[in-house]
């Protein structure tokens, strides 16, 4: 069973629950990986909408989304077509597509963040009405809370929550849409919607249309189905969470092998500041931002050719 966590409970020290959410949270942050929040500060029709914007941009011809490729701008910024992600070497690259908005920069980032892959200018769409104000606003919302609910996280497993939020000051986020067609007639067995994977960041927030599909690697083998209804989330941890505490949170692998029925879903990947040690106290420092973009050239199929 996946934990289900109630947010307000979570993020409010006065609620009368909010200790048994705590307490849930650890469990779920060092066994599973994974949890499912409600009851958040983001209104479910908030999340219907962005969900829209992403299927009508999905919905237009190849020739139109092709303006705004990635592989022609050089960085993770637009349309992904399908085949430009290769998350497992073993696997081939995945059937879906996704559109990637990456990290709006504060006032006040410090240079050094200026001109790096990680915070590359984003690419907006001219169709469909509406796309980029939506998404920018996805963008701060979700972000806002995937800060509150990564420190009352780090709070519950022990670490200190107010550390983690200082390293969040301009950080490099992404806003993905995925959409996975049907499953593909040709497809054989080394093809995936998104081929087994840990997520890099420190805590992915996704929203899906409620369509199932995700499914999570169980410590002890097989798999578990997670699904999530609009205006519920899926949250996990990545690769750099797992470092940062040594190891006491973890990243679990997870994939969609897809369905005849097509979905959408909207990850938030929330990473800290380029410039954050994320590696645990005492050990070699690892760099936030090098990590960061070592797994986008591993993984991106255009940045893999140019690297
Ligand atoms: O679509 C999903 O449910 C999962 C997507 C995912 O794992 C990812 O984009 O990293
Ligand atoms: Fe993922």
């Amino acid at each position: 069973m996946i934990p289900r966590i109630d947010a307000q409970a979570l993020l409010d020290a006065a609620h009368l629950d909010h200790d048994a959410a705590k307490t849930l949270v650890a469990t779920a942050a060092t066994d599973i990986g994974f949890m499912t929040v409600h009851n958040t500060p983001i209104d479910p029709a908030f999340v219907a909408d962005a969900i829209e914007h992403y299927r009508a941009f999905f919905k237009l011809p190849a020739a139109t989304k092709q303006k705004y490729d990635m592989a022609q701008t050089g960085s993770n910024r637009g349309w992904g077509a399908p085949g430009s992600e290769q998350v497992d070497p073993n696997a081939n690259p995945d059937y879906k597509q996704v559109f990637d908005i990456g990290s709006i920069l504060p006032d006040g980032a410090p240079d050094s963040a200026k001109g790096l892959l990680t915070y590359a200018p984003n690419v907006w769409p001219d169709a469909p009405d509406g796309f980029a104000d939506a998404l920018r606003s996805y963008y701060y919302k979700s972000t806002e809370f995937a800060l509150d609910l990564l420190c009352a996280i780090a709070d519950a497993v022990g670490e200190d929550a107010d550390y983690f939020r200082n390293q969040f000051t301009y950080p490099m986020s992404l806003v993905r849409g995925n959409f996975y067609p049907e499953r593909p007639e040709w497809a054989s067995e080394r093809d995936f919607g998104i081929a087994t994977h840990t997520d890099y960041g420190c805590l992915t927030l996704l929203a899906t249309d409620g369509t199932p599909g995700l499914e999570v690697r169980k410590r002890g083998g097989g798999w578990i189905p997670v699904t999530a209804p609009i205006g519920e989330f899926v949250i996990n941890f990545g690769e750099m969470l797992e470092f940062w505490t040594g190891g006491k949170v973890v990243a679990t692998p997870h994939r969609v092998i897809g369905t005849d029925d097509e979905r959408i879903s909207i990850p938030l990947f929330f990473n800290p500041n380029h410039d954050a040690n994320v590696a645990p106290k005492g050990k070699p420092p690892i760099s936030a931002g090098a990590h960061l973009e070592q797994r986008y050239k591993e993984t991106y199929v255009h940045l893999q050719k140019a690297s």
